[in-house]
């Protein structure tokens, strides 16, 4: 008899139960939730408080939705004994942060909060803590912070420290309330096991802790603001625990909603592109591992601490024990060309994907195929929500350079695609010159499975092999994996995430291979790219801050 394991994905949108086998990592069933409450970056959900630019916000009840309708939705669909399923795993968006009460309750759950922003969750692309992160940079360069080069120079907006002090300084009404800031990841398992324990990932990557140091220190944290002295010994108490471990067991209320079994061993939460590592089958030096949906995460493992200008961070057993996990990312990419078919398409194109029964990224993608690289004449800076990585700056916006009378829809449709493709080598050159070797490249997550034009011009640009995970559902896959573990072998699971790997962890037999006239067109263009980069992204024209500032 066969045994499962289940993994559920907190995507930017939805949540996605898939319950996988054990011995072959097969998906035999999934489910998505939509949120209902989606994004949430006009108004709160009382429909009358209206949230300024950059601010990106979650309803944490709409993470309790996915569990109650898309895991017992698995179980049925496959028609499985639930109790051959041995055990659970969760992935999430991060930095993706709540305030809750000293009970575990979201603050924004108190009728006296639910007005106020702050009480919300703040989504990972929340920006709005800018100003903020760049008051903590600004302290931890001046005193020499030895943490500061571990996250490539700069801690970012998107991450906890940063969204902790905003709060701080906008409400500190609600800081105050606040019994712990806490990664929703870490929020859904203890509202699956009644028990709460932090993540080294997220702990490590969006909270700057560190495995022999722990947080930054008391002192620093004075310097930015007298109040926030012990906010790690307060606000961010409770024990970092590696990744796979067992949080708990599955509560009888938990049990009842979701027909498991009461106790089924759960792990400790994981994000969603740290968890896709191991599930596309890689636990070794030299392949970066990219997550490319809404944004890109890209991941590589080494044996040593070195320092990445522009990196998200490097933690040591940040993604599976015994290797420091470098993260890198790019924070929108398929969000721009779902900008562009959403926002700046004519009618004409929507009409004839209709008429072809494709959708209109179908439609532009095959007619964007039919030219070579160059043939558009267009450069784009692949900034629509900012740089993550290597200029970690979210105040940078888009730009397209080129454009005529003549332009068409699906030269600009291309043009995007090669930006984000450009933004991508940027980062593969940043680990491999420094000396993190990135020899090939591993692909997961929506779009290598929508766009094969899209990953032959990330071979070609980066001049590397690609290879694609066989699963449409990495994160989860690696979620399902880390459970496994949680639940050790004892109980039918795997005892460490390498034994899981070898059984579940999956890549595809075909890969994209660089073409070498594309690869040397492309070059040229890299080059006029990067100069484009320097000059708006590195301080010699600030022009996209003063747009910003003018709105
Ligand atoms: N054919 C396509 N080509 C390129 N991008 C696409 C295509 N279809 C959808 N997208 C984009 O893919 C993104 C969703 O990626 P996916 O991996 O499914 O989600 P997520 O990142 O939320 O996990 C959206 O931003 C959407 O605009
Ligand atoms: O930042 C991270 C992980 O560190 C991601 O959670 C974030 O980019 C969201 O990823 P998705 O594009 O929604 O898959």
């Amino acid at each position: 008899m066969g045994k499962y394991a289940i993994g559920i994905d907190y995507g930017t949108q939805s949540g996605r139960a898939v319950l996988v086998s054990l011995d072959s990592g097969d998906e035999i069933a999934d489910h998505v939730t939509e949120y209902p409450h989606g994004v949430m970056d006009e108004t709160l959900p009382d429909n009358k408080t209206k949230l300024d630019h950059e601010w990106a916000l979650q309803h944490p009840s709409d993470y309790i939705a996915v569990i109650k309708y898309s895991v017992p939705s698995v179980l049925q669909s496959s028609g499985i004994d639930p109790n051959d399923v041995i055990g659970l795993g969760i992935d999430f968006t991060a930095c993706t942060m709540l305030p809750i009460d000293d009970e575990g309750v979201p603050i924004c759950w108190k009728e006296e909060f639910e007005s106020n922003p702050h009480s919300w969750v703040k989504l990972w692309k929340h920006h709005a803590a800018q100003p903020h992160v760049n008051k903590i940079n600004e302290v931890a360069e001046k005193r020499d912070e030895s943490f500061l080069p571990r996250f490539g120079g700069k801690l970012s907006s998107e991450w906890m420290l940063a969204k902790i002090y905003q709060t701080l300084d906008e409400a500190p009404e609600i800081y105050e309330k606040t019994d712990r800031f806490v990664e929703a990841t870490d929020w859904v398992i203890m509202q699956m096991t009644g028990n709460f324990l932090r993540n080294s990932c997220t702990a490590g990557y969006k909270a700057q802790w560190h495995k022999q140091k722990g947080y930054p220190s008391q002192d620093f944290f004075k310097e930015i603001d007298p109040r926030l002295e012990k906010v790690t010994e307060t606000k961010l108490k409770g024990d970092v625990v590696p990744l796979g471990t067992k949080a708990g067991g599955l509560t009888k209320d938990m049990a009842e909603l979701t027909g498991l079994s009461e106790g089924l061993p759960i792990a400790v939460g994981n994000v969603d592109a740290h968890a896709s590592m191991p599930a596309a089958g890689v636990v070794d030096e030299g392949k970066m591992v990219m997550a490319m949906g809404t944004s890109i995460c890209h991941m590589v493992l080494g044996h040593e601490e070195i320092n990445v200008e522009g990196m998200c961070g490097v933690v040591e057993d940040g993604i599976v024990p015994g290797y420091y996990g470098y993260e890198a990312g790019q924070s929108a990419v398929g969000d721009i060309f779902a900008w562009y078919v959403d926002q700046a398409v004519p009618k004409y194109i929507v009409d004839e994907a209709k008429e072809k029964g494709k959708n209109v990224h179908q439609l532009l993608e095959e007619k964007a195929s039919a030219m070579a690289p160059g043939e558009t004449g267009l450069l784009a800076l692949d900034w629509w929500n900012g740089n993550r990585s290597v200029l970690v700056d979210t105040e940078l916006s888009g730009m397209i350079l080129g454009l005529t009378l003549t332009t068409k829809p699906e030269e600009i449709y291309r043009a995007l695609l090669e930006s984000t493709a450009y933004g991508t080598r940027k980062i593969v050159d940043a680990f491999h010159e420094r000396g993190v070797a990135v020899d090939e490249l591993y692909a997961c997550g929506g779009l290598p499975q929508k766009n094969p034009l899209l990953m032959q011009i990330f071979a070609d640009v980066t001049n590397r092999k690609i290879r694609i995970a066989d699963s449409v559902q990495t994160p989860a896959l690696g979620a399902a994996m880390f459970g496994s573990v949680a639940a050790g072998s004892e109980n039918g699971g795997y005892d460490n995430i390498y034994d899981a790997v070898v059984h579940m962890g999956k890549v595809k037999d075909e890969f994209y291979t660089p073409i070498p006239e594309n690869v040397e067109k492309f070059e040229l263009i890299y080059q006029e790219y990067s100069r484009l980069h320097d000059y708006f992204g590195r301080g010699e024209n600030d022009v996209m801050k003063r747009l910003k500032q003018l709105r």
